[in-house]
């Protein structure tokens, strides 16, 4: 579904190749820096390539429009500004401009707003100015945005990082029921223990370079975290303890 291969951009990515297929839910670690950003920002032809190439459905990126972009992959930013008080129903249904309907909404695109704002836990807040909601309801406003796209990809920037456990836990069940449904998505991870309970495949970056790509079984080793982040980790089949620094 996305592909790149050997994408390089100043010296912050250096040679990074990857896919993801329908059907996986892939987490992308790696500390603070390593260019996680950066990497998604390439894949969605946000920022020009110095060399390297993604096409997203067998179609170069750089040669798809922004709406068609949109109908492929829908992307939720790390930072995410909202630039007037809007009623959250209305920002959710930003997530349908892609399909011509941010203006008025078709019975389709109004059904598409509604499941999300179900699924992200909304309905009780639909109706409230987006600037009044708590940082964890922001964030889960903004992933109800981008699954109101319904598009085949999703590539999410640390969808999880300001919400309260039931929520992170809640939001990563909803990545998988999206990959179990045909999705595809790339999510950005700091919690190890989460990325080993949910994902179907970890890419790891350090310092620009994808240093690892494969299972969790493969590659949530103790090593690997030491290596990755300099921290000292205990992995069992319960989960990932993260003990202090190496
Ligand atoms: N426009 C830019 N100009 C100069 N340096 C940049 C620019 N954008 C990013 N960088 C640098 O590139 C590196 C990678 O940044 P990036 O935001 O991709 O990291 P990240 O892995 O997403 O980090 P975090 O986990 O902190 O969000 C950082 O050192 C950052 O300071």
């Amino acid at each position: 579904m996305i592909r790149a291969e050997g994408l390089r951009y100043g010296d912050i990515i250096a040679e990074a190749s990857l896919s993801v297929a329908p059907g996986e839910l892939v987490a992308l670690l790696g500390p603070n820096g390593a260019g996680k950003t950066t990497l998604l920002r390439l894949l969605l032809g946000l920022s020009t390539l110095d060399g390297g190439r993604v096409e997203i459905d067998g179609k170069p990126v750089a040669k798809l429009s922004p709406a068609e972009r949109a109908r492929q992959v829908a992307y939720l930013p790390q930072t995410r500004p909202v630039a007037w008080p809007a009623r959250v129903r209305d920002i959710v249904a930003l997530g349908r401009f892609a399909h011509g309907s941010a203006g008025r909404l078709g019975s389709t695109d109004a059904a598409a707003v509604e499941r999300a704002i179900d699924a992200c836990d909304l309905g009780h807040l639909a109706n409230r100015a987006a600037d009044t909601l708590s940082g964890g309801e922001a964030a889960r406003m903004h992933l109800a945005r981008a699954l109101a796209a319904e598009a085949p990809l999703l590539i999410a920037d640390e969808p999880v990082a300001s919400l309260d456990p039931r929520h992170q836990h809640r939001v990563m069940a909803l990545l998988s029921q999206f990959v179990a449904g045909g999705g595809g998505a790339l999510v950005v991870l700091h919690d190890l223990d989460l990325a080993a309970r949910y994902a179907d495949r970890l890419i790891w970056m350090m310092d620009g370079w994808i240093v690892a790509d494969g299972s969790v079984a493969e590659t949530m080793t103790a090593a690997t975290i030491a290596a990755v982040y300099g921290v000292e980790a205990r992995v069992t089949a319960d989960g990932v303890t993260v003990i202090g620094p190496v």
